[in-house]
């Protein structure tokens, strides 16, 4: 008890020292009362009419809808649900499961006991599984829509006022859609770069790379990102070879110096091989393979690369072409991304924007709070966003999952911290089930043991970082972590044991 009371008192100390610090990325913690509110507008327009159904703007419509909102969500694609699930978090996670499947199958199984006498992929059954999944999911959300009473416009939406909308229907008509506040949440696309022009067959985004009918022999990859890694980690268990290209000197160059160095390791005992600080100059697709010429980031010695099929995976840019955002006047930063207050609120008035149209971490989860938090604004009610708290989970095998500060970041804070961390390999249940790669690292403040960030690199690391995230929403300190008791065996226990090991000791170690 005296401990508890003791963390509480620490935790009060370390607000203190956070709010004053001033440089936490994007904390609103705002009530909107008083603020833009409902545009004037006739009686039978809609209250809130939202551009783009994807997580960011289909969560906005069914939240606006049930706060009793007369609603109505466009969406050009002819299914609800956006990127990430018809081309991105769903079909993606679909594969991943199932070439793990495989690869444990092929590498595994024998190890544990069990055995068969060949293992092979059906590549066709394989994406029918990943289809499957997400085309119940996306009418699942049409589902939702009826339920909450959205209205769901299908085609091209085009601001043509700031209250008005014109939707070129995918049916072929044209309709204008008029609503009191209009959220755009159109979301994102992928970057091309210079010379290189994807197909979706053999130079593909990360669309194609969902969807290849083959796998290839050779895979490059251009970005060691999020989608890099983690479609790279997918055809390279089926079979491909992977090389991947990074113009950093770093993969996943937000990620924990400490944790991605391990990452790294990781990736290569599972033969994906990298090229850091390398650029593709150019792409020549005239023979029966593509060839990459590369050049050193800084300049230099130029080498080449064959392969079967090229991934673009360097980065996504906020999508809001045909938009007619210059026709109302809505401003941009050079990214292209819409500028908003804490609110949501663009510079005209009754406009807002959501999701990966606006800066901040370009995540789902990250557009749903957006979208929430946005329509309870225009209901006049407060909410709250920390994109601080957001976590980020890169579903590889182990997992690598965040959330707070990394330690480089902390550092350059300037702040006192100490340091925990666990091991997986003296986890009981990661040795009992044989999978025990991966590590637990947590970051407080010295002073006060508030936790400034946690790293997790483990199998299902994007299910155990929630802890670590519900514990920086309440200002935890690492003893509150510490003196929670964990189930055992359990691999939640090593948050615990570097929660122990971040203000005293851990016990299994
Ligand atoms: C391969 C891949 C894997 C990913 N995996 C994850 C993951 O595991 N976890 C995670 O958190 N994030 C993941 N992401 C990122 C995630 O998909 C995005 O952050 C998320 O979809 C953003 O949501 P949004 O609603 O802002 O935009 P989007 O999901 O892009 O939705 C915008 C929608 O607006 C529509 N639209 C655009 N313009 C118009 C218009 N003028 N009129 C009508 N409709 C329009 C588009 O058709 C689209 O459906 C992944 C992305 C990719 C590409
Ligand atoms: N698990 C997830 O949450 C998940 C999965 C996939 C995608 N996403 C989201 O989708 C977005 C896009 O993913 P992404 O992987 O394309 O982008 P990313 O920003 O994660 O990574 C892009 C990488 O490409 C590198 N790069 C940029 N230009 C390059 C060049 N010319 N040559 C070589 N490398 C270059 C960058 O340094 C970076 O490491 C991400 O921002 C992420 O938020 C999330």
């Amino acid at each position: 008890m005296a401990a508890a009371i003791g963390s509480i008192a620490r935790r009060k100390a370390a607000s203190t020292f956070l709010s004053n610090n001033g440089k936490f990325y994007y904390s609103f913690f705002l009530s909107s009362r008083g603020g833009r509110g409902f545009a004037t507008a006739s009686s039978d327009d809609n209250d809130v009419v939202v551009v783009g159904g994807g997580p960011g703007g289909y969560v906005a419509a069914i939240k606006a809808a049930q706060l009793g909102l007369k609603t109505t969500c466009i969406e050009k694609r002819g299914t609800l649900g956006g990127t990430c699930l018809n081309v991105g978090c769903i079909p993606s996670k679909a594969l991943l499961h199932s070439s793990h499947m495989f690869h444990e199958a092929k590498h595994s199984f024998a190890s544990h006991g069990v055995k068969f006498s060949s293992v092979e992929v059906d590549l066709p059954a394989m994406l029918a599984q990943k289809d499957k999944a997400v085309s119940n999911l996306t009418r699942g959300i049409e589902g939702l829509f009826k339920k909450n009473k959205v209205n769901y416009v299908k085609g091209y939406g085009k601001f043509v006022s700031p209250s008005e909308v014109s939707v070129d229907t995918i049916e072929g008509g044209n309709t204008i859609v008029k609503g009191k506040n209009i959220i755009i949440a159109t979301g994102s696309d992928v970057k091309s770069l210079p010379g290189i022009t994807i197909d979706e067959k053999r130079i593909v985004s990360s669309t194609g790379a969902l969807s290849l009918s083959e796998v290839p022999k050779k895979l490059v990859v251009i970005g060691a990102g999020y989608i890099g890694l983690e479609m790279g980690s997918v055809w390279g268990r089926l079979g491909s070879e992977v090389t991947v290209v990074e113009f950093a000197a770093d993969i996943v160059p937000t990620m924990d110096g400490e944790i991605r160095k391990q990452f790294q390791r990781s990736l290569e005992k599972q033969k994906m091989k990298f090229m850091l600080k390398t650029k593709v100059v150019s792409v020549d697709t005239a023979g029966d393979s593509v060839k990459l010429t590369l050049e050193s980031a800084d300049g230099g010695n130029q080498s080449t690369l064959e392969a079967d099929v090229v991934l673009v995976s360097a980065g996504r840019f906020p999508f809001t072409a045909g938009l007619g955002l210059d026709k109302i006047g809505v401003e941009t930063d050079k990214a292209g991304r819409i500028l908003v207050n804490g609110k949501f609120a663009t510079n005209v008035p009754g406009v807002y924007a959501i999701g990966d149209v606006i800066p901040g971490p370009m995540l789902a989860h990250k557009a749903e709070e957006d979208g929430v938090a946005c329509v309870e604004f225009i209901a006049g009610k407060g909410a709250h966003v920390d994109y601080d708290m957001v976590p980020g989970v890169v579903y590889t095998h182990p997992e690598v999952a965040s959330v707070g500060k990394t330690e480089e970041q902390v550092k350059a804070l300037g702040v006192q911290y100490s340091v925990g961390k666990f091991p997986f390999m003296a986890n009981s249940r990661a040795k009992a089930i044989d999978d025990a790669e991966g590590i637990v690292k947590i970051l407080a403040e010295k002073e006060t043991d508030k936790i400034l960030g946690v790293h997790i690199m483990s199998p299902n690391a994007g299910e155990l970082i929630h802890e670590a995230v519900l514990a920086l929403h309440y200002g935890a300190a690492s003893e509150d972590i510490a003196r929670t008791c964990h189930a055992h065996p359990t691999m939640s226990e090593a948050l615990k044991e570097a929660a122990m090991a971040t203000y005293d000791k851990p016990i299994h170690i």
